[in-house]
């Protein structure tokens, strides 16, 4: 597996918070993935940060040119990134509306914590009927499926619901005892769309996805003086 990235923004961020960013031009954006997909392909796509209406707008165009989305062969993961776990905002405010209309229509899965699930849906989540409240409001702007995560919430286990209107899938872990989950949510979308991208189908690249993020933030380490990392590189001490 070969990720492939597009830059979006250039943020000045640490384990204390995001300071500030600057955006990357529009036509910029598009240009770097259309160079990567004319040239070596993709088997599945997802969205991190997109910072403006503007740069979605252009993603959404250029996804839908090069033959990425819920109606294509190559499915797309959003990640509706708005915030830094600290707060900070990493999205401009009108830009909420265009992952609304422009994205999420186009989306296989979407990943929101529940802070993105109340901006985007008013909907607060507390339990788990409001849980189920939250994934229909999703589903209601369009994408095919969409995990509504738990990690934000409270109680000893972490769960996320994963939902397309018909089945309700609850992945369920136990909640690990560290403030150190910075990117959490970035590494859950990444390994499930790698795992859509070898051929898993939405609700077994989340099961792979949920133990791969499991596994992260066990390993989880400080860092700085603020929220430290969650670590991937379990998976090289189990290789070696
Ligand atoms: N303390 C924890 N222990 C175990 N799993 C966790 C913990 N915190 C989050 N998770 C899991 O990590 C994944 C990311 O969830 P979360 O709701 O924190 O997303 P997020 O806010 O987008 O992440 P982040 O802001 O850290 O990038 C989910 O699968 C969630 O269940
Ligand atoms: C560029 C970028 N993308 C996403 C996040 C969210 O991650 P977190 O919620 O862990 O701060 C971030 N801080 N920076």
């Amino acid at each position: 597996m070969h990720g492939m990235t597009a830059v979006t923004a250039v943020t000045v961020q640490n384990s204390l918070g995001v300071e500030d960013f600057a955006e990357v031009p529009s036509n910029i954006v598009t240009a770097q993935i259309r160079a990567v997909t004319a040239d070596m392909g993709a088997g599945a796509a997802k969205t991190g940060m997109l910072a403006t209406a503007e740069i979605i707008t252009a993603v959404a165009k250029t996804l839908g040119d090069v033959g990425i989305g819920r109606d294509t062969a190559v499915p797309f993961v959003v990640d509706p990134v708005a915030a830094s776990m600290h707060g900070d905002p990493l999205l401009r405010e009108e830009a909420l509306e265009a992952i609304r209309t422009e994205l999420l229509p186009r989306a296989t899965l979407v990943t929101p914590n529940l802070d993105e699930v109340r901006m985007l849906t008013g909907v607060e989540v507390t339990d788990a009927e409001s849980r189920r409240a939250a994934a229909e409001a999703l589903l209601a702007l369009g994408p095919q499926w969409v995990l509504v995560k738990g990690g934000h919430d409270s109680g000893p286990r972490c769960v996320d619901l994963l939902s397309d209107g018909t089945a309700h899938l609850e992945f369920d872990g136990p909640r690990r005892d560290t403030p150190h989950t910075h990117g959490g949510g970035d590494t859950l979308a990444s390994a499930v769309t790698a795992s859509l991208a070898r051929g898993a189908d939405v609700p077994a690249a989340v099961e792979e996805g949920k133990r791969f993020i499991e596994r992260c933030v066990a390993e989880a380490y400080p860092l700085g003086g603020g929220i430290g990392p969650v670590s991937p590189f379990w998976r090289l001490a189990d290789e070696a």
